[in-house]
């Protein structure tokens, strides 16, 4: 099905020489990249996987029960089932089992014992647990006052077949694999995962051994794969490209990817080809730089069919801004989810100096009920990021001792407790 794309948000490419940069405000920007995945997803067919296999995937349509719940009239105790007033005389030699058929209907004064689980026979009237019962011969004396259906689940009690039990996007746990086993299914409609292929752009990189000689280790190539996986994308993989245009593009037309990931390249340099290459890929830039600090380069293009290329900047908590701003809300929506809702604002303990003009994402810890910023958080800087729980989400001018402040956590256990032994050169 082909999806419809969303309007672009800022200028395609051609402005960049001759008109001042138009940067996308930092919330819309994450609005227009849910928005391109929802747009991307809508043509996505759900795929079925069976339960033992659904863990972790959400829900692509509701889960409607295929059956009622109970399936049929079931004892809720074991004991007796009974028809009319006491004493009843107990049907010799045969009892209700779980797992067995219905047995004939029960007469009136007529009893028979029953297991939890098994199928009331038609025309019982209650269940009298063993422990309040007393046999006589062959007569059934009930120890208390019998309450009409007592001890009955009736069929339906639950749901009905059709009742919608979870909405789609729930996230499959083991209680939902349960619930759906329970409700009569054998796979689950889960969205397909993205598909995700990382460019890696710059001659500098080096993927062993120590700097040397202008180059430097590339950070962001073992980072982005798992950190794109912890995403709900399936990685394709990762390719180092150098600062070679023709390259670039070949990788980004051919690429089999629904979401192409670049690095580097996104800013104004020599041999930063991305605009160049996108122009000529026919490419509608969604998003075309984001009032967002550091990370402010980042851009979101449409390449047509459903599929997108999100162009982290080189630097390395850029890019990290980058995959936080555009890259997790396409994912989410794309692959049916919510982006990392994760535990909510907080007021931050400490003033934190903001950017004129442009919010600014702060690697943070959680410290009791207060945000505690870090530091390390250059553009440049793993450091501070690395021992986070998440950027906080500091609003143009700054933020205040006390204020409230948006998180964005990492998709991984929070890491604040580790905090404290090296506190003292982090915050
Ligand atoms: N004239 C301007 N120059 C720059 C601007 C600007 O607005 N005007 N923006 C600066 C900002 S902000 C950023 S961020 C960078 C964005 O640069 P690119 O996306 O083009 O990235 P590169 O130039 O390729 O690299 C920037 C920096 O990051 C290092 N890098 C790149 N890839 C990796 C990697 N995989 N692992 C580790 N480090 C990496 C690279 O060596 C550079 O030091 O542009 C500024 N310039
Ligand atoms: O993205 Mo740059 O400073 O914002 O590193």
């Amino acid at each position: 099905m082909k999806s419809k794309e969303p309007a672009p948000v800022a200028p395609a490419t051609g402005h960049r020489a001759e008109q001042p940069h138009r940067a996308t405000a930092w919330p819309e920007a994450r609005a227009a990249a849910a928005r391109a995945g929802t747009a991307a997803g809508a043509g996505r067919e759900p795929r079925r996987l069976p339960l033992g296999q659904a863990l972790g995937h959400v829900l692509a349509e509701p889960l409607r029960a295929l059956t009622d719940l109970p399936s049929f009239d079931t004892s809720a105790m074991d004991g007796w089932a009974v028809a009319g007033q006491g004493p009843w005389t107990v049907r010799a030699d045969t009892s209700v089992l779980a797992g067995h058929a219905p047995t004939a209907a029960l007469t009136d004064g007529e009893a028979i014992r029953i297991a939890t689980g098994a199928p009331v026979p038609p025309g019982t009237t209650a269940v009298i647990r063993t422990e309040h019962s007393r046999t006589e011969g062959p007569l059934l004396h009930a120890l208390r006052d019998v309450v009409s259906r007592q001890d009955i689940r009736p069929r339906g009690q639950e749901c009905r077949s059709g009742d919608e039990l979870l909405p789609a996007g729930t996230a499959v746990t083991p209680v939902v694999l349960g619930l759906a086993a329970a409700a009569g299914y054998d796979e689950l409609p889960v969205p397909p995962r993205p598909r995700v292929e990382v460019l890696v752009l710059g001659d500098e990189l080096l993927t062993a051994g120590l700097p040397h000689a202008g180059l430097i280790r590339d950070a962001l190539g073992p980072m982005l794969g798992p950190w794109l996986e912890a995403l709900g994308a399936e990685v394709l993989g990762t390719r180092r490209i150098g600062d070679d245009a023709e390259e670039l593009y070949a990788a980004v037309t051919g690429s089999a990817a629904d979401v192409v990931v670049t690095t580097g390249g996104t800013a104004a340099g020599p041999v930063d080809h991305l605009h160049r290459v996108l122009d000529k890929a026919g490419a509608t830039l969604l998003v075309d730089g984001v009032k967002v600090r550091p990370g402010h380069p980042m851009l979101l293009a449409s390449l047509g069919g459903g599929r997108h290329l999100v162009g982290l900047p080189g630097n390395p908590l850029a890019a990290v801004s980058g995959l936080l701003t555009l890259a997790e809300p396409l994912l989410a929506a794309l692959a049916g989810t919510s982006p990392t809702g994760g535990r909510g604002p907080a007021p931050v303990l400490d003033e934190v100096h903001g950017h004129p003009h442009d919010t600014r994402l702060v690697p943070v810890v959680r410290r009791g009920d207060h945000l505690v910023a870090l530091h390390y958080n250059g553009p440049a800087m793993l450091r501070g990021i690395a021992v986070a729980d998440g950027m906080a989400v500091v609003p143009p001018g700054g933020a205040r001792s006390g204020q409230e402040l948006d998180v964005l956590d990492l998709p991984w256990p929070p890491t604040s407790g580790a905090v404290p032994a090296q506190g003292a050169c982090f915050t």
